[in-house]
């Protein structure tokens, strides 16, 4: 059970410096709508999860709020920023590149902030990479292209060598936009800074289209990430519904957590079956996938699926699991073996079929973020800066039951985010698609 240790978040000292966001915060107090600083966010959000602890309320588990603080850290006229973006694209994140840097020189008046090249690799001299000088006029209009202006990889570097490149710029505050790798690589920053006796801050903003970071509601980017599947599934179901036997089938991005085809599907009503990493699922036999499958076309004439590219990984024979340059493992491609088998099994029980398979991949994640996604990363990077300036460190910021919170960094890689096979997501999915609980 999570206790007050995982929620405690790491200062690198007292906060000495009145803020020049100070005068606006004078009025503020805690409502609906903001947390003051010295306030607690409960962890806890049901009775019955906060009647287990047994404690007084005072003593229940809460979260640090996010947002300005009326003392900072940092000198702003002697802070030196750095950004860096790691690991796979995801819509927003030239937002939160042009949210961090506008909040810290217009608000915080920061005038010296650098962005590392190609994720991790950009501090290793080795590779070669140029730091590129960020101001407002740099970042204009960044957040209309997507992907990263910074560039991002995958692949291990030597915290090491990542902190003598922060020496070498006298960066005191580092920005970390990345997933569970990124900041699993962070915490090792944090470690080394710690072992020099340095005052970095390190500061994450979390990002994954998986939306598998935990605590958090919900990843930005995801949004807009989700909106561009539903186009692929729509095309699977005009395609599907426009031939004898038509069988839609859409392969989408979600290694662990399938969140985008849960989220896809039920944006509109064009999928009849989801098949996530979290639900296994029987192929052949009477309870089986493809036999339902085979029932729907003869009798509805066509059928629309959806696969999370984690699912079913068990069907997989031939796969040899490698990993990626970060120890990502790479997955069986489920998508090309369920329409390798849908034919066949169509085929063998002599019902006109005409499959047609859609890996949208890449296309999903490499979009310019949507209206409702860009101001999200704006906020997320609000509150990084917020947090960062006042001294907060190894932590990641979040959005978590509509609070903006800090969680730290531990906390965060501490499981992964996933589609709770008993929970409402998961039970809206069936009662969308009309698809047995299970196939077995
Ligand atoms: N276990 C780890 N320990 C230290 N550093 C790591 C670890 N895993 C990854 N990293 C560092 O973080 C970077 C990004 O990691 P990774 O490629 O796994 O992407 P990610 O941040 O998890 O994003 P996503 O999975 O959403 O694409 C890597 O290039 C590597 O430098
Ligand atoms: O091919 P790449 O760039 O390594 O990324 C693919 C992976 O990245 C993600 O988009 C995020 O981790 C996964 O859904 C996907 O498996
Ligand atoms: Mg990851």
């Amino acid at each position: 059970m999570i206790g007050h240790e995982d929620l405690a978040v790491r200062t690198l000292g007292p906060c000495r410096i009145d803020s020049p966001l100070a005068e606006r915060l004078a009025a503020r107090e805690t409502t609906q709508h903001s947390v003051v600083e010295d306030d607690r966010i409960l962890f806890d959000d049901t009775l019955s999860m906060a009647g287990v602890r047994g404690v007084p309320v005072g003593q229940l588990p809460s979260l640090e709020p996010g947002g300005p603080r009326q003392r900072i850290y940092f000198d702003p006229a002697k802070t030196r920023v750095g950004i860096v973006t790691c690991g796979g694209l995801c819509p927003g994140l030239n937002d939160v590149i042009r949210g961090l840097v506008l909040e810290l020189c217009r608000h915080y008046g920061v005038r010296r902030i650098v962005g590392f090249r190609n994720g991790y690799r950009g501090f290793i001299p080795h590779y070669g990479e140029d730091v590129v000088d960020l101001s407002p006029e740099v970042v204009q209009h960044i957040d209309d292209e997507g992907g990263t202006i910074l560039g991002t990889s995958r692949g291990m570097q030597d915290p090491e060598e990542i902190v003598d490149a922060l020496e070498r710029l006298a960066i005191n505050i580092l920005f970390v936009i990345g997933g569970d790798g990124t900041i699993r690589g962070a915490m090792e920053v944090v470690r080394v800074i710690g072992e020099r006796g340095l005052k970095i801050a390190v500061v994450g903003v979390p990002k994954t289209i998986d939306n598998d970071i935990p605590y958090i509601d919900q990843s930005f980017g995801f949004q807009t990430a989700m909106s561009e599947a539903t186009k692929s599934i729509h095309a699977a179901s005009v395609e599907a519904r426009s031939a004898p036997g038509g069988v839609g089938l859409v392969k989408l991005m979600g290694r662990h957590s399938g969140f985008i085809a849960c989220y896809s599907t039920l944006a509109k009503d064009d999928a009849d079956y989801v098949l996530i990493p979290e639900v296994p699922f029987a192929l052949q036999g009477e309870g089986g996938f493809l036999e339902h499958l085979r029932r729907r076309v003869e009798d509805r004439g066509h059928a629309v699926v959806v696969v999370a590219e984690g699912a079913g990984q068990e069907h997989i024979e031939e796969h040899e699991p490698g990993r990626d340059a970060s120890g990502n493992v790479r997955l069986g491609d489920i998508g090309r073996l369920m329409r390798r088998l849908i034919t066949e099994h169509l085929d063998d029980a002599k019902v006109e079929n005409n499959v047609r398979y859609f890996d949208p991949s890449y296309a999903i994640r490499s979009v310019p973020a949507n209206p409702y996604d860009s101001a999200y990363c704006l906020r997320l990077a609000h509150a990084a800066v917020h947090a960062a300036m006042a001294g907060r460190t190894e932590v990641i910021v979040a959005r978590r039951r509509r609070r903006f919170v800090h969680i730290p960094m531990a906390l965060a890689v501490s499981r992964r985010n996933h589609v709770d096979p008993l929970g409402d997501l998961w039970m809206s999915v069936l009662e969308a698609t009309g698809q047995p609980v299970r196939f077995e």
